[in-house]
């Protein structure tokens, strides 16, 4: 479907507008208070971790290992430490514990001056904790049951367990013991089999926490390394492979700490965790010829990435959220208003530089449905651009689309999820911040936000405008996509509202409700463009 050349090759500008709004976060440090934050052009929120832990001298494990695998994935780390260890290749040779005074000053000097997102707690600490997030909550807590080592070492004694089982499980958002933790924590119960590593998450998750992540690394005879997620409802396995290394030292604080630093950037929980897996499996893959000291467990190298560009090489990352840049939604009665088959009008959209594509066909039977479904999920494959598919969670199965977008009368995001595991994007259109919120919890991946102005593509839809917008964008971290009466003439003011979420523009009619669908799409890219380049 070629209408008219294309217009020549864009220059593609920095972002150019300055928000009109300021963040709500931290309030107490308002410019006036803190002059030195009027020369900041724009706030930028930053996912922030903090870990409580203690410091490894040898820096593959503990504090070093959190910072470093945070900086890697991209959130800040600050640190309070609890205990001084000596340790290196070969064992850990002396521990100081900090005084439980200096631990709470630390927490108080952190927490009262910066906005963290997830906490990585340590045993042993729980009133002074409990203190300390009452005053200054955070979004999540993630908890790494340290109690016995990759080596096999015991590092804890019997009070820690109370600790855990006691007190801090029922405060956190997911705990990640290995097996042979798990087995501590029940009693000695003994884990041979993904059964076993069934029935232990069920009975940890018992204890309170939201998630229970049991790790298999350290299962004997196995070529993989399989870990059991469970929500209280469903489990679900993450496979990865078993890299045979000696340097093994740090990989549970370093998937606890890459859990939390993906929480803070906005992951739902599934989302952190294969992300997380992830990147322990290819800083382990990496690192496995490395050799740092002397002794049988070395460490690895965080910041591999760093050595093999393009840096983000084996995150496997499925979902852009870049690609939300210009979002377009298909339907059927324009296209056949225009004697377009959803195959062409997709195919144009991608043509004239869609970043991404939703079915969205409400008036087509089940089995053509799932017939253009499937030519587009060739084009869209072809082409790099990921398709989701609206409302039809089966035909995105029997097409083994993208994702899903649903809203707030199709089935929630968490049943989606359940549904299609943790390797699809799932869309949730949100209208207020609590929907927002539940979509996050719901393990959604973006939130579409609208209508932004009047529509009539989409019946009932109450207009929220700028300021409904910009409320949804604050509360959350996930990355928004704005909908609703979006064309060429008010799309540029929509993106330079510049919230750091707000990644792009969804758009049904001022593409599809027209004769040449990829030169309205082209045209419209390049009005995006021109206010905000494609990161
Ligand atoms: C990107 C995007 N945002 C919002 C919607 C609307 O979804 P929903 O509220 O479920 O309404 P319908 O599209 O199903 O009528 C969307 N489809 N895409
Ligand atoms: C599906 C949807 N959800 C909120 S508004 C809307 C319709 C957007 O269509 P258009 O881009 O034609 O206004
Ligand atoms: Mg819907």
């Amino acid at each position: 479907m070629s209408c008219a050349p294309p217009p020549p090759i864009l220059r593609l500008h920095p972002p150019s507008s300055i928000s009109p709004f300021s963040s709500p976060r931290r309030p107490h440090l308002s410019p006036r208070t803190c002059p030195w934050r009027l020369a900041a052009a724009r706030e930028m929120p930053w996912p922030h971790v903090l870990t409580v832990a203690g410091s490894d001298s040898s820096a593959g494990a503990g504090i070093q290992a959190d910072v470093k695998a945070c900086a890697a994935l991209g959130a800040y780390c600050s640190s309070v430490i609890t205990a001084v260890t000596a340790q290196n290749t070969a064992g850990v040779q002396g521990v100081h514990l900090v005084p439980e005074e200096l631990i709470r000053e630390q927490l108080q000097s952190v927490l009262s001056d910066m906005s963290v997102d997830v906490v990585i707690p340590s045993a042993g600490i729980i009133k002074i904790l409990c203190e300390s997030l009452q005053k200054f909550p955070v979004k999540a807590l993630v908890v790494d049951p340290v109690m016995v080592s990759t080596s096999g070492d015991s590092l804890s004694d019997p009070s820690t367990l109370t600790y855990y089982r006691d007190g801090l499980f029922a405060m956190a958002d997911i705990v990640t013991p290995n097996v042979k933790e798990a087995s501590k924590l029940l009693g000695g119960v003994s884990l041979h089999t993904i059964a076993d590593m069934r029935d232990a998450a069920e009975s940890i998750y018992k204890f309170g926490p939201r998630y229970v992540l049991v790790k298999g690394g350290d299962m004997p005879d196995s070529s993989e390394a399989i870990d059991v997620f469970y929500d209280g409802k469903e489990f679900v396995e993450f496979r990865g492979h078993r890299i045979k290394t000696r340097n093994t030292h740090g990989t549970g604080c370093t998937l606890a700490s890459s859990i939390a630093a993906e929480l803070a950037k906005g992951s739902s929980m599934l989302n952190a965790v294969q992300v997380a897996k992830n990147f322990v499996e290819s800083a382990l893959h990496h690192s496995k010829d490395l050799v740092i000291g002397n002794g049988p467990q070395g460490p690895f190298d965080h910041l591999f990435r760093l050595k093999c560009p393009p840096y983000n090489i084996g995150s496997q990352q499925r979902f852009n959220p870049d690609s939300l840049f210009l979002y377009a939604v298909t339907d059927s009665r324009m296209n056949k208003r225009w004697g377009h088959s959803i195959e062409d009008a997709v195919k144009a959209a991608i043509e004239g530089g869609a970043t991404i594509v939703q079915l969205r066909e409400k008036d087509i039977e089940s089995r053509p449905f799932l017939e253009a479904a499937k030519a587009c999920m060739e084009i869209c494959r072809s082409s790099g651009v990921p398709l989701l598919i609206n409302d039809r969670v089966d035909i995105a199965l029997a097409c083994n689309a993208d994702g899903v977008h649903v809203g707030q009368s199709d089935i929630s995001a968490r049943e989606v999820r359940e549904l299609l595991g943790p390797g699809k994007i799932i869309g949730v259109s949100c209208k207020t911040p609590a929907q927002a919120e539940q979509a996050w919890r719901d393990g959604a991946d973006y939130l579409g936000c609208g209508g932004v102005f009047p529509t009539t593509t989409k019946a009932n839809n109450p207009t929220l405008g700028f300021e409904g917008l910009k409320a949804v964008c604050l509360a959350s971290k996930l990355p928004v996509v704005a909908i609703g009466g979006i064309n060429a003439t008010n799309a540029g003011s929509v993106m330079e509202l510049d919230f750091p979420n707000l990644k792009g523009v969804a758009v049904v009619s001022a593409l599809f409700d027209r004769e040449c669908v990829s030169s309205e799409t082209r045209n419209l890219r390049s009005i995006l463009a021109s206010v905000r380049c494609l990161a």
